[in-house]
């Protein structure tokens, strides 16, 4: 069987495709090479600008006008490199479903969270009604929010980071996604609350057998997550393999730099003085 995600020399520069005037700069993203099975999960990460959320985006065809990829990104068997819009649509939220570092980016703070939560659930699920309700109450239960009625009423700003962040992974499983890519899920939270959304995000993944794409700049974080991990550093994979074994032995200097600021933090929560 093929894998869920199979991505295979993935190059991504900067210009559009034709006529781009910067075409010989650097790759931003330069032959990255990797793949997830179902229900499997890697953990991706790199420093500030190693290209992790262009990985993200370009998984699901969301790269945009600016920049070109090159390679194959197959996601449960679709060519996603180079297919029209609406070929990809079809895919985001039902094959694979994002959540970003920054909740208030992925909401609409005009729309109350209960009619942004029961949108796709009727766009992707066919929900209607009272069934539509039910739905959306049962997705604020899953995400472990209590207070559903309030929730359910308030607008983006009148919740906390955490909350937010819950109605965002709430929506991005509503069309029960094969694969989840978490994009810095925790970074813009507080360490409290970082660590409650990562439990309930593996409790998510592991209940729905999902597979996960784990992306940060936290090798802490990370390990917690994932048991494979690849190393980006400017665009290219430089170290891959058993998070552990990179904890332990990491061999590339980024590795090890990611691997010093993790003691680092381990140690100030150990000795808060
Ligand atoms: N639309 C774009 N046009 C041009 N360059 C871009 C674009 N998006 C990202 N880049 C550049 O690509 C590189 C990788 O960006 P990316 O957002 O993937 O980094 P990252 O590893 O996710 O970093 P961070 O942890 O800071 O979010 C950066 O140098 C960034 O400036």
């Amino acid at each position: 069987m093929s894998d869920l995600l199979d991505i295979s020399g993935l190059t991504i520069t900067r210009g559009a495709r034709r006529g781009a005037p910067d075409g010989a700069d650097r790759p931003l993203l330069d032959g990255l090479d990797l793949t997830i099975a179902a229900g499997g999960r890697l953990g991706l990460i790199g420093g500030s600008g190693s290209g992790k959320s262009l990985t993200s985006l370009a998984v699901i065809g969301l790269l945009g006008e600016q920049l070109t990829a090159s390679g194959s990104v197959e996601l449960a068997g679709t060519q996603v490199i180079g297919a029209p819009d609406r070929a990809l649509r079809p895919l985001r939220g039902r094959v694979a479903g994002l959540v970003f570092q920054e909740p208030l980016t992925a909401l609409d703070p005009l729309m109350r969270v209960g009619a942004q939560l029961a949108e796709p659930l009727r766009r992707h699920l066919g929900l209607r009604g009272a069934r539509l309700e039910e739905a959306v109450e049962a997705a604020l239960v899953e995400v472990s929010l209590t207070d559903t009625a309030r929730i359910a009423a308030s607008y983006p700003h009148e919740l906390s980071g955490g909350q937010r962040q819950r109605i965002a992974i709430a929506i991005a499983l509503a069309g029960r996604p094969q694969l989840l890519i978490a994009d810095e899920p925790t970074t813009a939270l507080d360490v409290t609350v970082q660590a409650e959304v990562l439990a309930l995000i593996d409790r998510l993944v592991r209940e729905r057998g999902m597979a996960l794409l784990f992306i940060s700049h936290d090798l802490a974080v990370v390990s917690a997550m994932v048991d494979e991990v690849v190393v980006l550093s400017e665009g290219r994979a430089v170290e891959r393999g058993p998070v552990a074994q990179v904890l332990t032995a990491p061999q590339h200097e980024d590795t090890r730099r990611l691997v010093a600021s993790a003691r680092a933090l381990d140690d100030a929560l150990e000795d808060p003085r």
